[in-house]
């Protein structure tokens, strides 16, 4: 089926009427459970970088990220709204629910990116500032208005606007980039398609129905289950590489080990999984594991660095 552009919102006569949308309502369009982890990955770059901030700066960056990060959720549903209505597990959500004007939502995203990069910029610095707009961009415009009604790639290269925010909350500190914030960003980038397309497959038929070329609907389920493995695989290698950069200890690299042998596990079932299986099983447990292991290896990167600030304390006391 193929859905009916509705973009023009701003000259429509329904987009020119306002809605009795609530804060409930607008705080929906900022995607906030996605976006928590989103805004945890920015805290564990700025506390991973070397340096110091101030820490009312730092409180200021994190909120700035959060914001930011809200802002092109918004943003993001404000253009999908007419695929949004069409799926089940998106019709709820605010605009096609009728909760929320269309024009709302823009000038909603809109304003909240403008502030959000300015403050970031004044009060800290405009390269992290420079950062987060790029990364607005990126998930607003590259992926979300181009890649992903377009090619089967998208998360793929889209995946790089989810990747940022760690580099983002590193460059709040240093005002630039380093071969770890790098690190940081290719944990995220290439774990993005086996935790996107894990749900893909149990949500197949919910992308076929509105045109979105996700990658079991293209490449068909046997190659995004090979690819979800090969992805595992380069995700498990550079989380293990912080060990090998000094960026965090032994410790951190067998706990990462650890989790990515869980992680390769699950891909492995879900590779195993017969084509066409009807409850999806491992791609469901794939997909809720891949939101714990990525926690968990953030959290871990933390743990590694107060531990080791803190022996360092202990050592020269
Ligand atoms: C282009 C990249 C990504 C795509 C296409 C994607 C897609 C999705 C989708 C469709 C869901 C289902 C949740 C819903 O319906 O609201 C989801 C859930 C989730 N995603 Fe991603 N995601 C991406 C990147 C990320 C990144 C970078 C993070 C965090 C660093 C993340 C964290 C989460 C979390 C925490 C959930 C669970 C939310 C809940 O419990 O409702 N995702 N993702
Ligand atoms: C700092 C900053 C700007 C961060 C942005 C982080 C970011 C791009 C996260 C992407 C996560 C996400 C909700 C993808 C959903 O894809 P989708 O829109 O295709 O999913 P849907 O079908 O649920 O709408």
């Amino acid at each position: 089926m193929t859905v009916i552009d509705n973009h023009d919102v701003l000259g429509s006569e329904e987009g020119l009427r306002l809605s009795e949308a609530n804060a409930r309502d607008f705080f929906e369009l900022l995607k906030p459970r996605v976006m928590s982890l989103v805004v945890f990955t920015a805290f564990a770059g700025l506390i991973l970088a070397p340096g110091e901030i101030n820490p009312i700066l730092g409180a200021i960056s994190i909120l700035c990220i959060a914001v930011g990060a809200g802002a092109s959720g918004a943003l993001n549903m404000w253009y999908d709204a007419d695929i949004d209505a069409v799926m089940s597990r998106t019709a709820k959500r605010p605009i096609p629910d009728g909760r929320v004007q269309p024009r709302e939502a823009l000038a909603f995203g809109l304003t909240l990116s403008v502030f959000s990069v300015a403050i970031l910029g004044l009060a800290v610095n405009w390269f992290a500032a420079g950062l987060l707009a790029f990364t607005i961009f990126f998930y607003a415009v590259i992926y979300t208005m181009w890649l992903k009604r377009s090619t089967p790639q998208n998360i793929v290269i889209g995946g790089a606007s989810g990747a940022f925010p760690p580099m983002i909350g590193w460059a709040c500190v240093t005002g630039g980039v380093s071969i770890d914030s790098i690190i940081l960003f290719l944990i995220i980038f290439l774990w993005t398609p086996a935790h996107f397309w894990a749900l893909a497959l149990f949500k197949m038929r919910d992308y076929g129905s509105v045109g979105v070329p996700m990658m079991p609907n293209v490449a068909g389920e046997a190659s995004t289950k090979n690819q979800i493995v090969l992805y595992t695989i380069l995700t498990i290698a550079v989380a293990v590489a912080p060990t090998a950069t000094g960026l965090a200890g032994i410790g951190y690299g067998i706990f990462a080990a650890v989790l990515g042998a869980i992680f390769l596990y699950c891909s492995v079932a879900v590779w195993r999984m017969p084509d066409g299986d009807e409850k999806m099983v491992p791609a469901k447990k794939m997909f809720a594991y891949s939101i714990v292991y990525l926690f968990a290896i953030f959290s871990a990167l933390l743990a590694d660095h107060w531990i080791g600030g803190v022996s360092k304390l202990l050592g020269a006391a």
